[in-house]
């Protein structure tokens, strides 16, 4: 049982770095907090704020309602894993699982039913006398989880701990995870800079731009209706098409002139996004009204298989458009591309949402 409570936590590294610029996250109990965003936005230090193993400029972390700033990280009875797995090469994958149980004087017989059913939870029962080069990368991942788990702290911290794994092996290391934390309802903090695993992954959802929080909440939410055109275009890929606006006498367009025949919810709005799942391509003659209809010059497809992605020129700018299956359309070609009004997303000159 753990609730983790960040209240305007700030990192000023020496030399001056504003690395985390004040940020309050409130975590439930047993939920898996994901915190997401581009190399540099501060997620690592903020998750090692919350370790122990980097100072607070100012303000609170507080683990199961108590401050824990004074204390170091071997009392706050949390659990790291790490992207390079930190694992100790010369020893087999037993003790490094032991390793921390033994430090705290656990008595042996309990120390070796702890790793001995922690490795069935992983299916490592079979690799405990192996050393971590006699391993694969995804066993390795397996046995730093082991190690964290064995012993049964408050909360468990991850930074990027599937960084270094092939796609195929992330993808389900990430369910692996997933299904883990539930069934032990360790109360958890995810890094990682993929947002596919940050949506996949999150009860709850934290999007950081420059060492501040953009947007937190359910994943879905967030995608569904993101509070600015940074989080748009991070969350969702391909990410939301966003259009610049132009004011033109008689009426609203896009910056090459095309008209939109829409009013947008705020005389404030300059950025029109849709996402690519949100578009049609329609012929001239079925074109829908109430919405946003443009012209678009095809100049690339990519077929994933299922699916296809049309990059094309249009409204002065790149969207992408998602079709089912094999696109008909070839580079050159002429379209138009249709989003309904209720699909649009409106954002004000400073990229915050207004619609
Ligand atoms: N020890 C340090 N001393 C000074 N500046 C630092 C230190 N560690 C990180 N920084 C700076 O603080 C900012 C945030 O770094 P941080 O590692 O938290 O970002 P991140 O979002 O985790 O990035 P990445 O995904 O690349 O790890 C960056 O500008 C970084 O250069």
């Amino acid at each position: 049982m753990a609730t983790v409570d960040l209240n305007d936590v700030k990192k000023v590294y020496a030399g001056g770095v504003e690395a985390v610029k004040g940020v309050s996250i409130a975590i439930p109990d047993k939920q898996l907090c994901v915190l997401v965003g581009p190399s540099g936005c501060g997620k690592s230090t903020l998750l090692r704020m919350i370790a122990g193993l980097e100072t607070i400029s100012s303000g609170t972390v507080a683990i199961d309602g108590k401050i824990v700033n004074a204390i170091g990280p071997t009392e706050r009875d949390i659990a790291m894993v790490f992207q390079n797995y930190a694992l100790y090469p010369h020893m087999k994958v037993y003790d490094n699982m032991a390793y921390g149980l033994r430090n705290r004087g656990t008595p042996k017989a309990e120390i070796d039913s702890r790793v001995r059913a922690t490795a069935k939870i992983l299916e490592l029962s079979a690799l405990l006398d192996r050393r971590p080069r006699e391993l694969s990368g995804g066993q390795r991942q397996r046995v730093a989880m082991g190690r964290a788990i064995v012993r049964n702290p408050k909360v468990f911290l991850f930074d990027e701990p599937l960084s270094n794994l092939d796609a195929k092996l992330r993808g389900q290391m990430r369910v692996e995870i997933k299904n883990l934390q539930r069934s032990l309802g360790v109360t958890s903090v995810y890094v990682t800079h993929d947002q596919l695993e940050a949506m996949t992954l999150a009860d709850m959802l934290v999007v950081m731009n420059a060492g501040l929080v953009e947007q937190m909440g359910a994943p879905l939410d967030i995608y569904e209706k993101p509070a600015s055109t940074f989080v748009a275009s991070f969350i969702g890929a391909p990410p939301m098409n966003l259009l610049p606006l132009a004011e033109r006498p008689a009426g609203l367009a896009l910056s090459d002139g095309t008209a939109i025949n829409l009013a947008p919810p705020e005389r404030r709005a300059a950025t029109i996004g849709f996402r690519p799942e949100d578009a049609d391509i329609a012929v001239a003659a079925e074109m829908p009204t109430g919405a946003l209809v443009l012209p678009a010059t095809v100049e690339a497809v990519e077929p994933v298989g299922a699916e296809s992605f049309l990059h094309c020129a249009a409204g002065g700018g790149r969207i992408v458009v998602r079709v089912g299956g094999r696109a008909s359309a070839k580079p050159g070609d002429r379209l138009h591309v249709a989003a309904g009004a209720e699909k649009l997303h409106w954002f004000d000159g400073d990229g915050k949402r207004v619609g």
